[in-house]
């Protein structure tokens, strides 16, 4: 499947990385990731692979300080945006989700709202006071980077829910994108929609790279081939927690893997 090239990218010093040391985490009394180290490059889309249960999500949630919502969830290591902890004291949780804005398996537009508001409802979650132009202005443009704004340009104000599920993951995207984060988590962000939906999520993925920083969760090995140009195996056993056997550019851990679990795994041997 052919993608559009990626933007060109902005300045260097422009975009933010992101990178953990050695970041372990535990529901309870159970570890499920184990001294994660990883850098996910200003720019770039990371994508993290492995079989169900080996912590991807519970890494993903941890990079924007979702984890800590969970009650019984702890957590230690760093986590490094352009080199600042976000686990620093004093940083506060939203304006680290407002940086690091996140998309999930199924698209969770408010599905009575309309599209305009849908988009605009992140600034507002984050406390973003602006102008009925300037709101205007953001909608649209979020909406073009999102790759929706053809299909919806001529029924702004009609409800989210309205839209097919591809649409309404674009709408997501663009409700992310509204509020200008540094970094786009994405969880399995295509796993709720059929080919076509999916292969234009992954154009707008495209098309975002070079502009801010992706991180992605995806089952789909093609669509980590596609989509990222570095990549993350993390495995769990039976008694081990989840870490990272392996990592690289995307081509290399795909067509020449180091560790044999990782070709296992890449070439669809277990998991
Ligand atoms: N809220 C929670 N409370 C307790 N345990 C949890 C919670 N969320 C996840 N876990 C456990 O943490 C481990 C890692 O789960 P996680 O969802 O991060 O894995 P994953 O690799 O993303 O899996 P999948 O690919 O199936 O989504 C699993 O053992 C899971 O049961």
């Amino acid at each position: 499947m052919e993608l559009p090239a990626a933007t060109p990218a902005p300045a260097p010093g422009e975009l933010s990385g992101l990178e953990t040391r050695g970041v372990s985490a535990w529901f309870g009394t159970h570890k499920v990731l184990e001294r994660v180290s990883l850098t996910m490059q200003a720019g770039q889309v990371t994508a993290l692979i492995g079989p169900s249960g080996c912590g991807k999500s519970t890494y993903l949630r941890i990079l924007n300080r979702m984890h800590e919502m969970t009650g019984t969830a702890a957590l230690a290591g760093q986590v490094l945006l352009d080199g600042e902890d976000v686990y620093a004291p004093g940083r506060r949780p939203s304006d680290v989700r407002r940086r690091i804005g996140m998309v999930f398996q199924r698209p969770n537009p408010f599905p009575s709202m309309s599209i305009q508001d849908n988009v605009a409802s992140g600034l507002k979650l984050a406390g973003i006071k602006v102008g009925r132009e300037e709101r205007a202005h953001l909608v649209e443009s979020s909406l073009v980077r999102a790759g929706l704004w053809n299909e919806v340009r001529n029924r702004l104000r009609t409800p989210g829910g309205a839209l097919s599920g591809g649409q309404q993951q674009r709408l997501c995207i663009a409700r992310s994108l509204a509020v200008s984060p540094d970094v786009l988590l994405m969880d399995e962000p295509c796993s709720a929609l059929d080919p076509t939906s999916t292969r234009r999520v992954e154009e707008t993925i495209a098309e975002l790279r070079g502009r801010l920083t992706i991180v992605i969760v995806t089952h789909n090995m093609q669509q980590a081939q596609r989509v990222s140009q570095s990549c993350a195996f993390f495995l769990a056993t039976h008694d081990t927690p989840g870490r990272i056997v392996e990592t690289g550019d995307t081509a290399q851990l795909f067509g020449d893997p180091v560790d044999p679990r990782t070709a296992d795994y890449v070439n669809g041997r277990f998991g």
